[in-house]
């Protein structure tokens, strides 16, 4: 029998149970859910990755919805407490949802929610962070600082990359990638060259107008390039920032093989998921090849690191961070919280998921709708007319 886990409830004479198997950032998310009658409860377990069992004894013998984490692993067991439960609604609060079983939740009848858009240009920025600090080497040179090494300047202490002309290329040219894009080729007049498996007219439409703005300007224009293979954009870009979903496709999409095809100066970021990347292959590469360098803020085996990989100074390392700033996590609770609502409520799903701002304005009250459901058209839920 498992220990029973410690919650802080809301609201207990609501109507409608909803359990958040984390505190979440703000109080708005929890002040709409009791204004629409719902009793909240937020697991207070001082355990950073809940397991299924704990979630079972979270979900109990009657429960309308749950907000969970991408940590858990939401498969045919939760799925069938919660809709044992009189579950209608899971949401994660976060964008990505491989931790989820789509397939299992429509067999039970549960809508999975999750959370586009508030959180776009937030990740972006830290990936263009960690691209800055890798080709200036700035965490390097902070901590030889730090260890009071630096006796005076030298030609070539700390030699880095110049981003200015180069080449920028982004697999996956979604939201995020297509922000980032955007950001490096606008900051840093890059070049950019992508491969998706959609074409990217509206930042094409970007990169060809900025380009024509600097060149009207008197400076070099710009350029943009889709790649007809990620090949090419791993063979011609001195950056390469990963942003694609996790799916079958996509695991260990950069392996040992495509590790070799880069530049041997190259810049590799990741901020889409860990297994995008062979994360023992890295190791290694990352040891022959002392310029190449990256930056990761997602792992193989969160919260783990592969053997080798901390000790490398070519790599910077950050805990799965790209989302945190104060404004996208407390929309990223509003959004799920609306998710779990909406369905519970019975309201239609909102028109576009990509733009969920109405949802996110605190001084109006949201629109009556779910702001973004994966399984809304398997399950033949209506859609907004909004
Ligand atoms: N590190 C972090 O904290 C965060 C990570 N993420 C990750 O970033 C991912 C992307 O998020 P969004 O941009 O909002 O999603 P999105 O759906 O707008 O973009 C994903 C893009 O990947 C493309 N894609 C899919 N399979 C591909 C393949 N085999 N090769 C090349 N491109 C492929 C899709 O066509 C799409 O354009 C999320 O699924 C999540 O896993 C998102 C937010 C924060
Ligand atoms: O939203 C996601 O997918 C994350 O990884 C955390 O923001």
């Amino acid at each position: 029998m498992a220990k029973p886990v410690s919650i802080e409830v809301w609201n207990p004479n609501g109507k409608y149970r909803v359990v958040s198997t984390k505190p979440m950032p703000g109080t708005r998310w929890i002040n709409l859910l009791i204004q629409q009658d719902c009793r909240v409860e937020i697991c207070t377990q001082k355990k950073t990755i809940l397991s299924v069992e704990d979630i079972i004894q979270l979900i109990g013998d009657k429960c309308d919805g749950v907000i969970g984490q991408l940590t858990e692993d939401w498969g045919e067991e939760l799925f069938k407490a919660l809709s044992r439960a009189g579950g209608k609604a899971f949401s994660n609060m976060a964008v990505g949802y491989n931790n989820v079983d789509v397939n299992v939740a429509t067999k039970y009848g549960v809508a999975v929610g999750n959370t586009p858009g508030v959180l776009t240009e937030t990740t972006a920025e830290l990936a263009a962070s960690l691209t800055l600090a890798a080709a200036r080497r700035i965490v390097e040179a902070d901590e030889f600082m730090r260890a009071g090494l630096y006796d005076g300047w030298l030609p070539h202490l700390f030699v880095g990359n110049l981003l200015k002309g180069q080449t920028v290329g982004v697999i996956g040219a979604g939201r995020i990638g297509s922000a980032y894009a955007r950001m490096m080729v606008e900051g840093f007049k890059m070049n950019l060259i992508y491969f998706d498996l959609y074409q990217s007219t509206r930042l094409e439409k970007f990169v060809t107008a900025y380009g024509e703005f600097l060149k009207a300007n008197g400076e070099k224009p710009v350029t943009w390039k889709r790649a007809s293979s990620m090949d090419e954009v791993l063979q011609q870009a001195d950056i390469i920032s990963l942003h694609p979903v996790l799916d079958k496709t996509t695991y260990h999409l950069v392996n040992k093989e495509r590790l070799s095809k880069m530049k041997k100066e190259a810049i590799l970021i990741n901020c889409s998921r860990g297994p995008v990347i062979d994360e023992a292959a890295l190791v290694d590469h990352l040891r022959e090849n002392p310029m190449f360098r990256v930056g990761l803020d997602v792992f193989e085996d969160e919260p783990y690191m592969k053997p080798g990989l901390s000790e490398m100074k070519n790599a910077i390392v950050v805990p799965h961070i790209a989302s945190a700033s104060k404004w996208t996590r407390e929309g990223m609770a509003t959004l799920a919280a609306l998710n779990v609502l909406g369905k519970i409520k019975g309201y239609p799903i909102w028109f576009d998921a990509n733009r969920v701002e109405p949802f996110l304005n605190e001084n109006t009250p949201p629109p009556a709708a779910c702001p973004s459901i994966v399984n809304a058209k398997a399950l033949g839920l209506p859609v907004s007319k909004l």
